[in-house]
């Protein structure tokens, strides 16, 4: 056995229990390879009605089939690290490599030079010899609000950081550390310290604060330091030279901190940029970084953290350092990625920003070579970043290295300079070969998977002290950009030559191709969800059944698909500690995010390929004015700035909304328990769907505060829920004529209708669509008689070829309608009847708010149906007329368009003055 030497700095191990997930994800399967069958074995003939929606269902079945598929590859193999850092202190406590952390920022007004400084501090402060860390800051907007901010910083630190070593203080950003949660010291002289560090922390912030206020940094401060002078009145943010100061060099023997120990190296970077040219977001300031710090300190190891993530562990550069420093294993890992977790995560997490199931993922591609690399929160070692191949002479590569130390700093910051302008790349293969990738909004998920492609392994890292915590999105309109450019950026990536079915056959495990292709095809996604979000509530409203009645055998692979991984996913959910609420936010968003983030990015990534548009990089907002933050802190949804994506959410929301009322209304007022059996999942699909919307709803035309649906985009979806029911409604009509019955009529033919309540309006319509003799066509009509149901007579007509009418029902049950042919020749009748149930409507609704939108939404339904009525009845005459003549027809469709359009019109109107009253009756209780 070997000795204490020779045992590995870090440990693996697999998740027990696995059996029974992989016998729970077979069974699933089998469910699943049932629907398809189901649906296989089940489509309607060629010419037959409904089979283009049923084709669309068993497309979008598919695809959720196969995704899952996909799914099970981070679920087969997870596997948990574990790191032995005293192993590490005790065997290379000398010979440490010079790590370089790099912090990146962009615009000083979404990212507050505060924030940013409280994050370059929480990584200057790590436990780790100071003389071998450095830590670089590449401002993208070329700022001299930030570079003050820095400037204050590296004085800071010398009080700062000596202030965390001694009490070993968690989180070491001092904005976190204040600012937080953490408990003001009792112990005598800590107390003292912690008192003095605090109001030294509190005066740089109201500094730094005051000049971001002002817009710029006084006279006086410019003069604090030299580097001031690059500002002049022509620098912008996109039009500047290059710009480098080393602000503390770690080298000179005077930047010592107040305890008299080596401060770690602080480096201001701005890269030169040109309007005219490229500057390629995040991963081009990354690149200059590499390139500057090979100069300056040529750390064998390199941090990334966004400005907003800082360290909340001070350890996390040890733990790193275990895997890739690990004799065995260690010189195969090119990076060591942890999770990016958030440090304004409300408790039931509203958008979603955490879902535990993301970073259990990660484990999952652990077990087959490595997690993606996501940007913030990843060690590299330096030389796989550069573009290595992997081989066998990599191994014993990462030792302590020398620093330059006859160069002095400001030669170093020349050198460093000329690797920073804008020609610098030009004829390279930086953005190619060397460091990250560019051309793609997900620079670090496409940069990962090419590391890996040249023989690198990855490993995922999650301590049980959370090693960077950052800012989540704080609006539902920023956190649907956000997954936007993110599901753009991996869409694209499955589109080029880096496809991980096709780059990566032969270099990564099956696993692994599957596992990025999760990533890769969240934006095709968006159409199965789209699908299955409006036609199976479509159906409903018109009655068509779409999955396999309750009662049926078919039934059973869907329920059982259904409950089982909804209830999986709540097991898990439960395991994590997480709230019943939270789970189910989480599913909402996972819902808004397929159908408002990821239709856009695969339209823009279609665009994108065809060079119609070019990739953007916008960056998220770290701060939100004092309402927004405080509606965050309430979990109340915002909707406040119009945006696309709520157009579709909102539309969406309100299409199953009606749906849902139609349909129920079918089941109480018509076919009853029946029509319950035979539609009871898209009873559930689109119940669900209206249960997870309740925020838009209230948004919509409840909510009176600036976060609620601006009245541009209610109106506009409410029209649009409209329009798209009547496009689907006439779609419906030509190819499913569900409404009405057409039979053939020898001598007489009856039939029954229940009507429940007395006072309801009976619409009644048929047609005598053509004789059953082509060589004459005549006149003769049918009898039709109407009988209530103690054989009264309510309608009675005689020899009519079409007719129209409606009457009031006096007294409920069932009535009869009874049609006489007279003449020799069989007949065929288009017959179609519908009860409208509108003027009791009143008598059931009970809440005062809800009464006047339930009516109108009832009475827009009203309409439709109405509307659907005449136009049946419409299109069974223009059948009839097509024999005798073309033009009619043209004619009545017209009519029923422009009813239509005056419908739309009058809806709108209604539901525009219905909330404008809401606002009034809100604005006056509330005085
Ligand atoms: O031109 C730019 C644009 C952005 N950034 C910086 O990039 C970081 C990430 O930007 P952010 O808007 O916060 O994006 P997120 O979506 O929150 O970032 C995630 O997703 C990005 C890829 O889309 C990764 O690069 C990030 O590391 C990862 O945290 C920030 O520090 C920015 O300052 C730049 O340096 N230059
Ligand atoms: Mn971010």
């Amino acid at each position: 056995m070997g000795g204490e030497d020779e045992s590995p700095l870090f440990e693996t191990k697999g998740e027990k229990g696995r059996i029974w997930y992989k016998l729970y994800a077979f069974s699933v399967f089998v469910g699943l390879c049932l629907i398809w069958v189901y649906r296989a074995s089940h489509i309607p003939k060629l010419g037959e009605e409904g089979r283009w929606i049923w084709l669309g269902l068993f497309g979008a079945e598919l695809w959720f089939g196969f995704y899952w598929v996909l799914n099970q590859s981070v679920r087969w193999n997870p596997v948990y690290r574990r790191t032995f850092k005293e192993r590490l202190s005790k065997r290379y406590q000398a010979k440490l490599p010079n790590v370089d952390a790099f912090v990146c920022t962009a615009d000083p007004m979404i990212e507050p030079p505060a924030m940013v400084i409280s994050t370059v501090l929480s990584v200057m402060a790590y436990e780790y010899p100071p003389e071998k860390l450095s830590v670089y800051l590449s401002d993208d907007a070329g700022s001299e609000l930030t570079f003050y901010a820095l400037l204050e910083a590296s004085r800071f630190a010398k009080s700062w950081i000596p202030f965390c070593k001694k009490f070993k203080v968690e989180p070491r950003s001092p904005d976190a550390y204040f600012n937080g949660e953490c408990m003001c010291p009792k112990d005598g002289l800590q107390a003292v310290e912690w008192g003095k560090i605090k109001s030294l922390y509190t005066e740089m912030e109201n500094r730094i604060n005051d000049a971001v206020k002002f817009g710029k940094v006084s006279e006086n401060i410019r003069k604090q330091h030299r580097g001031f002078l690059e500002w002049n009145r022509a620098t912008t943010s996109r039009d500047h030279q290059a710009i480098l100061h080393i602000l503390i060099d770690g080298r000179d023997t005077n930047a010592i901190d107040d305890e008299g120990f080596t401060l770690p190296t602080l480096v201001y970077m701005a890269r030169e940029k040109r309007p005219y040219r490229h500057h390629n977001f995040k991963a081009g300031a990354m690149n200059s970084l590499v390139r500057v710090s090979s100069e300056i300190s040529s750390g064998a190891v390199m941090l990334n953290v966004d400005c907003d993530m800082y360290s909340s562990n001070s350890e996390t550069v040890k733990d790193a350092l275990c895997f890739l420093m690990d004799e065995e294993k260690g010189h195969e890992i090119a990076y060591v990625q942890l999770p990016q977790l958030f440090n304004n995560i409300t408790k039931n997490d509203i958008y979603g920003s955490s879902p535990m199931w993301a970073w259990k993922d990660f484990h999952g591609l652990d077990g087959y070579g490595g997690p993606l690399y996501v940007g913030s929160g990843c060690f590299h070692r330096r030389e796989s970043l550069c573009g290595k191949h992997f081989n066998e002479t990599c191994k014993a590569a990462l030792r302590a290295n020398e620093r330059n130390m006859e160069a002095s700093a400001s030669t170093l910051e020349e050198r460093a300079k000329s690797l920073i302008t804008c020609t610098y790349e030009d004829n390279t293969e930086w953005g190619k070969e060397m460091g990250l990738k560019y051309g793609c909004p997900v620079e670090d998920v496409i940069t990962g998977l090419a590391i890996k492609c040249r023989g690198w392994k990855s490993i995922y890292f999650n301590p049980s002290r959370a090693g960077f915590l950052g800012v989540a999105p704080v609006t539902l309109a920023q956190t649907l950009v956000q997954h936007k450019r993110w599901s753009e950026g991996d869409f694209q990536i499955f589109l080029s030559k880096y496809c991980p079915f096709l780059y990566g056959k032969g270099k990564l495990k099956l696993g692994l191709q599957m596992g990025y292709s999760i990533y890769c095809l969240w934006a095709p996604c968006s159409f199965p969800t789209l699908y299955y979000v409006i036609i199976p509530p479509f159906t409903l409203l018109h009655g068509i059944s779409l999955f396999p009645k309750a009662s049926g055998i078919w039934f059973m692979p869907f329920s059982y698909v259904i409950a089982a991984t909804t209830m999986f996913s709540l097991w898990e959910a439960f395991l994590f500690g997480c709230t019943m609420k939270r789970w189910w936010n989480e599913q909402r968003m996972y819902l808004f995010k397929r159908l408002a983030s990821y239709p856009f990015a695969f339209v823009d990534t279609i665009f994108r390929h065809l060079g119609l548009n070019k990739s953007t990089f916008i960056i998220t907002a770290k701060v939100a004015d004092e309402e927004v933050s405080k509606r965050y802190k309430q979990e109340m949804m915002e909707f406040g700035s119009p945006s696309p994506m709520f157009t579709i959410l909102a539309t969406l929301a309100m299409l199953n909304l009606v749906c849902l009322i139609g349909g129920a209304k079918r089941l109480v007022l018509g076919e009853g328990i029946g029509l319950l059996g035979s539609m009871l999942l898209q009873f559930v699909l689109c119940a669900s769907v209206v249960l997870i919307n309740m925020p838009v709803y209230q948004a919509m035309f409840f909510r009176n505060d600036g976060g609620r649906m601006p009245t541009s985009i209610t109106l506009t979806s409410v029209a649009l829920a409209i329009s798209l029911l009547f496009v689907f409604l006439s779609l419906l009509l030509s190819v499913w004529s569900a409404a009405g019955i057409r039979f053939v009529i020898d001598r007489e033919e009856c039939f029954s209708h229940s009507v429940p309540y007395e006072g309801d309006t009976v619409l009644v319509s048929f047609v005598v669509i053509k004789a059953e003799r082509s060589w004459h066509y005549g006149d003769e009509g049918v009898d039709f008689v109407v009988k209530g149901p103690h054989g009264d007579q309510i309608h009675d007509a005689r020899d009519k070829t079409s007719e129209k009418f409606e009457f009031i029902v006096q007294q409920k049950g069932l009535h009869r309608f009874c049609f006489t042919n007279r003449s020799p020749y069989h007949e065929t009748i288009d017959f179609d009847i519908h009860v409208g149930h509108f003027t009791h409507f009143d008598q059931h609704a009970k809440d005062e708010h809800f009464a006047p939108l339930l009516e109108q939404i009832s009475k827009l339904e009203e309409a439709l149906y109405n509307i659907q009525f005449e136009q049946h009845w419409l299109e069974a005459q223009t059948d009839r007329q097509a024999l005798v003549n073309e033009g009619m027809s043209r004619r009545a469709m017209h009519k029923a368009l422009l009813e239509s359009a005056a419908l739309i019109g009058v809806s709108m109107l209604q539901i525009f003055l219905l909330r404008r009253l809401f606002e009034r009756k809100l604005g006056m209780s509330r005085v």
